[in-house]
C-alpha cells in the first residue's frame, strides 16, 4: 500500500517532526506540503534538517491543495484546523496536532479556548485505556496537547488499577522552547529563556488543564481533581513531568508499583525503567518513547511518577504518526524509533 499524504502547518515545528518521521515510514509518499506566511518559500530554508525534501515548495494551505490525499495531517494554530477539516473528504484520514478536537466538554472549550467548539474527535493517545480501539478504522484523529501525553501515561495505570485517590493529584512539568512553536515570541528570545526557568499558566489556568482532567477521568471511571503548574525549561526540546497523587491505604510498595508493570508490559513505547533509574529529557529526544519511573513515598502516602518525553516526537508528530498506523491497520511502530540521540 502507498499512501499519498500532505502535511499543513509544515513550515512550522510540529509539522517538520511530522515530515522527518515520514521520510522514513514505508508506506507513505509525501504530497502537498503546505504554509501561511511561508508559502512558496523551499523547504529546505525554513527545515534544513529535512535534506531529502529541500527542494520541495512550500504550497498554501488551503483546501484545494490539501484534498486527493489518503492522510492529510494538520499542524496548525488553534482554530485553524476545524474549517478546513469540515471540507475534507469522510474517506480522508484527518490527523489534528492543535486542540480543536481533543475536548467533549463543551463548557471546558468554551472557558479555556473562548471560541466556539469545533467537536470532538478520537484521542491519539494508544497506550491510555480504551483509545486504540476507538482509533482503528477512524477517519479523524485528534492529537494529543504535548503536557497530557506524559501526565496521563504516567498516572492513568495507578488509576485504571484503583491504586490511586483522585481527589488530590499535582502535577508540574517543565518544557522546552518548542513546545511554544515557532512563531516569534519575546519570553522566548534566548536572552529570556536561557539560564533560567520559570512557571507559565500558573493556578489552574493552562488550557492542558482540561485535557489532562478529561483523559484521567476515562482512566478513573469518575471525576478527578487536578492542580497542574507548567513551567519553561531552557532546552530546545524535551519535557520532564513529575506527577504525584495519593495511594489508597493498605497497599504495598510491590502493589503499586505492579500497576504500572502490568500497564506497559505489552506497550513497545512506554518504558518503566528499572529501580533506582530516573527519566531524563535527553534520553528521548527524536524517540517515540515515554520513559518514566514511579516511587512511592510512604512518608506522604503519594505515589510519585516522574516522565519524560520529547514533545515534538511522541508527544506530537510520533503519537501522530502511530495514531495513523493503527487506523490504518498498519503494524503501530512502522516509520517510528524507540531510540533517542546522544550525547
Ligand atoms: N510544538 C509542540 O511541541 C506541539 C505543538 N502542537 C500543536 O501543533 C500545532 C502547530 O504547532 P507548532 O508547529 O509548534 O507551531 P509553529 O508556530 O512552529 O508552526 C505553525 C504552523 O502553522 C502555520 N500557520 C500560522 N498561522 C496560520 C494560519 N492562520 N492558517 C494556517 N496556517 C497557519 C505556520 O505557517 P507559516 O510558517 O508559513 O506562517 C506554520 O507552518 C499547534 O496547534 C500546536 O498547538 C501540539 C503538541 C505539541
Ligand atoms: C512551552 C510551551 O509554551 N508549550 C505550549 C504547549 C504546546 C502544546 O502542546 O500545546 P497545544 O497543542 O495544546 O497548543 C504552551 O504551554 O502553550
Amino acid at each position: 500500500m502507498t499512501l499519498r499524504v500532505a502535511v499543513s502547518g509544515a513550515s512550522g515545528y510540529a509539522g517538520g517532526e511530522v515530515l522527518r518521521l515520514l521520510t522514513s515510514h514505508p508506506e507513505v509518499e509525501i504530497g502537498s506540503i503546505t504554509a501561511h506566511s511561508n508559502a512558496g518559500q523551499t523547504l529546505g530554508s525554513l527545515q534544513p534538517h529535512l535534506h531529502t525534501l529541500a527542494d520541495r515548495v512550500l504550497e498554501p494551505t488551503d483546501v484545494e491543495v490539501l484534498r486527493g490525499h489518503d492522510v492529510v495531517f494538520l499542524a496548525l494554530p488553534h482554530g485553524a484546523s476545524a474549517e478546513i477539516a469540515a471540507e475534507l473528504s469522510d474517506d480522508t484520514l484527518v490527523i489534528d496536532a492543535g486542540a480543536d478536537h481533543r475536548l467533549e466538554s463543551t463548557p471546558m472549550w468554551e472557558k479555556f479556548y473562548d471560541s466556539p467548539h469545533a467537536g470532538t474527535w478520537p484521542y491519539g493517545l494508544p497506550e491510555l485505556p480504551g483509545r486504540r480501539e476507538e482509533l482503528v478504522g477512524a477517519k479523524r484523529i485528534a492529537v494529543p496537547g504535548c503536557y497530557p501525553t506524559g501526565s496521563l501515561l504516567g498516572l492513568a495505570p495507578g488509576f485504571t488499577d484503583g491504586v490511586l485517590e483522585a481527589d488530590d493529584i499535582v502535577i508540574v512539568a517543565a518544557s522546552g522552547t518548542s513546545g511554544a512553536g515557532k512563531a516569534l515570541k519575546p519570553h522566548l528570545l534566548g536572552s529570556e529563556a536561557m539560564g533560567s526557568m520559570s512557571p507559565y499558566g500558573v493556578g489552574g489556568t493552562h488550557r492542558h488543564t482540561p485535557e489532562i482532567v478529561q483523559g484521567l477521568s476515562w482512566a478513573a471511571g469518575r471525576d478527578v481533581s487536578l492542580s497542574f503548574t507548567p513551567t519553561l525549561a531552557p532546552m530546545p526540546r524535551g519535557i520532564l513531568t513529575t506527577a504525584t497523587a495519593k495511594f489508597k491505604p493498605g497497599l504495598s510498595v510491590a502493589n503499586i508499583r505492579a500497576a504500572w508493570e502490568n500497564a506497559y508490559a505489552q506497550e513497545q513505547f512506554v518504558h518503566l525503567l528499572p529501580e533506582g533509574q530516573w527519566p531524563s529529557t535527553k534520553s528521548v529526544l527524536g524517540s517515540n518513547h515515554v520513559v518514566m519511573q514511579v516511587a512511592v513515598d510512604e512518608t506522604a502516602g503519594r505515589v510519585v511518577v516522574v516522565a519524560a518525553v520529547d514533545n515534538l516526537t511522541k508527544g506530537t508528530a510520533g503519537g501522530a504518526v502511530q495514531s495513523m498506523n493503527i487506523a490504518l491497520g498498519l503494524a503501530e511502530e512502522t516509520g517510528l524509533t524507540g531510540q533517542g540521540v546522544a550525547p
